[in-house]
């Protein structure tokens, strides 16, 4: 589903991700792990495309990043919903729109917005602040929506960068409570992070970088 062959990413000088090989398959759950700087998030942004290879070649579903056009990657991201330690809402949109506008820009229309939207926000506890701004939530209660607008689309995967790196270890819980119920439905979840006690908790499959190698599985 997810496929790395030989990865090396260069930016200016400087090699990021030398010779980068692995595979995830149909609803699996891993973890990226690694130091600071080892390479976790530009993993995922390879595999959102925001980033392309130098030598090697990531495979996304259907689309590989050696034949994907430009006007393509709107849609290859539609299939993956994506996560952020800063949540990465819009800010001068509620809860409700911040997830709506996901449904607009794929193009789905009218009732069905509202009707998954609400779907989505009652899925991960936070429909009641529907009508709030982000600004009036909690960390954990803005990477819920931030959860919510990731699926609304009903992604193949979740690609999630350090999402509980801003919260503290109950809040971190619940949110990893989420995503493996999430996962439990079927949707693949790729995760990077720097807490050891979360994956001890939750333990998955372990995708580790150092100094942007792969080390051992
Ligand atoms: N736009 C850029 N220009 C130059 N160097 C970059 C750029 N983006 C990332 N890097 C470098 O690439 C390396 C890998 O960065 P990346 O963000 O993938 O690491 P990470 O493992 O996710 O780190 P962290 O845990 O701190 O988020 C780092 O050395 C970083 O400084």
């Amino acid at each position: 589903m997810i496929e790395f062959y030989n990865v090396t990413l260069r930016i200016g000088q400087k090699e990021i991700l030398k010779d980068i090989s692995f595979r995830l398959f149909k609803g699996e759950f891993a973890y990226i792990v690694g130091p600071s700087g080892a390479g976790k998030s530009t993993v995922l942004r390879l595999i959102y495309m925001d980033l392309f290879p130098d030598e090697g070649m990531v495979i996304v579903g259907n689309h590989s990043s050696a034949k994907i056009k430009d006007h393509e990657i709107p849609y290859l991201r539609r299939e993956l919903g994506v996560i952020f330690q800063d949540f990465k809402l819009l800010q001068d949109r509620n809860v409700y729109e911040n997830v709506a506008f996901a449904l607009r820009v794929a193009g789905v229309k009218g009732s069905a917005i509202k009707r998954r939207v609400l779907r989505v926000l009652s899925e991960v506890n936070i429909a009641h602040r529907r009508n709030l701004l982000p600004e009036k939530l909690s960390g954990g209660e803005q990477q819920r929506v931030a959860i919510a607008r990731a699926i609304v689309n009903e992604p193949f995967i979740v690609l999630a960068d350090e999402p509980t790196g801003n919260l503290d270890m109950q809040i971190s819980m619940e949110i990893m409570e989420i995503l493996e119920r999430i996962n439990r439905q079927g949707t693949a979840v790729l995760m990077a992070t720097h807490d050891q006690s979360l994956i001890e908790r939750f333990p998955h499959r372990v995708i580790r970088i150092e100094n942007g190698r792969l080390v051992d599985e």
